[in-house]
């Protein structure tokens, strides 16, 4: 059953050029799917998946997204696109993945306050629950944006650069915790950097550079053909 459909998706104007940021994209994520979007810099990854969420809209083609699952998408921003001087503590951080269910008016019942400190342990945070979120490391705060998502709960996971700027050992455990929403059927999507990370757990790829280069198989997608495709349409900025 499919999740998300692209049907030519081609969206924005690179500033150095007149040509789109990403080109005529087609293809579907199967509910329940695992993908990785990969590519080189600047190939349009992030505006992908900013475009899948609604942030941004296609200039021409359109995404489709299953009635059921519309409510039901949320995104893990680029670390770097945090602000971490905001006076926040990594609980209330980790509680706004109930708002979506609570509203901005009920206060959070027994039940909500068990999930979030349920979430805090499952990423290791526990003993952290009262700092300001400025005074964790990358990696500690990749794990309060994983608690923040694990109480939201969504149906399909949009995940940017989930890995990048971590630490191994929270880069492992991150995984771990991807892996077990896709056995739990959710569909998860995520921009990486890193092929051999790729190859190793997500059993679905889109590779990307500008164009669409291939998307299947993470076997069938990452061959070396592909690869250099893409290199090449990198180098000559796309
Ligand atoms: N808001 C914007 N306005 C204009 N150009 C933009 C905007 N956002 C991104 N771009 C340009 O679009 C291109 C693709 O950017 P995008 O961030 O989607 O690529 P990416 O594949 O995620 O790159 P990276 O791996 O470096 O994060 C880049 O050339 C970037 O400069």
């Amino acid at each position: 059953m499919c999740a998300i459909r692209l049907t030519d998706v081609t969206v924005g104007q690179r500033e150095s050029s007149a040509d789109f940021i990403l080109k005529n994209i087609n293809g579907y994520f199967p509910r329940g799917s695992m993908t990785a979007i990969l590519g080189p810099n600047g190939a349009g990854k992030s505006t992908l998946i900013k475009t899948i969420i609604g942030f941004l809209k296609p200039v021409r083609g359109y995404v489709e997204i299953d009635v059921s699952l519309r409510a039901q998408m949320s995104l893990l921003p680029q670390l770097s696109e945090i602000d971490k001087s905001f006076p926040i503590t990594v609980y209330d951080l980790v509680a706004l993945g109930a708002w979506r269910r609570l509203g901005p008016f009920k206060s959070y019942n027994k039940k909500e306050q068990e999930a979030i400190q349920r979430a805090l342990e499952q990423v290791g945070l526990q003993h952290q629950a009262n700092q300001l979120i400025g005074t964790l490391s990358g990696g500690q705060l990749q794990r309060a944006l994983f608690a923040r998502l694990i109480v939201r709960d969504p149906e399909v996971f949009l995940l940017d650069e989930p890995f990048a700027a971590i630490d191994e050992d929270t880069c492992e455990d991150l995984i771990t915790l991807i892996q077990g929403w896709h056995q739990k059927g959710r569909t998860v999507i995520a921009v990486l950097h890193d092929a051999d990370l790729v190859a190793r757990i997500f059993p679905d790829t889109l590779l990307l550079a500008c164009e669409q280069i291939a998307w299947g198989k993470t076997a069938d997608v990452l061959t070396e053909d592909n690869l250099q495709r893409a290199r090449r349409l990198a180098l000559k900025g796309f």
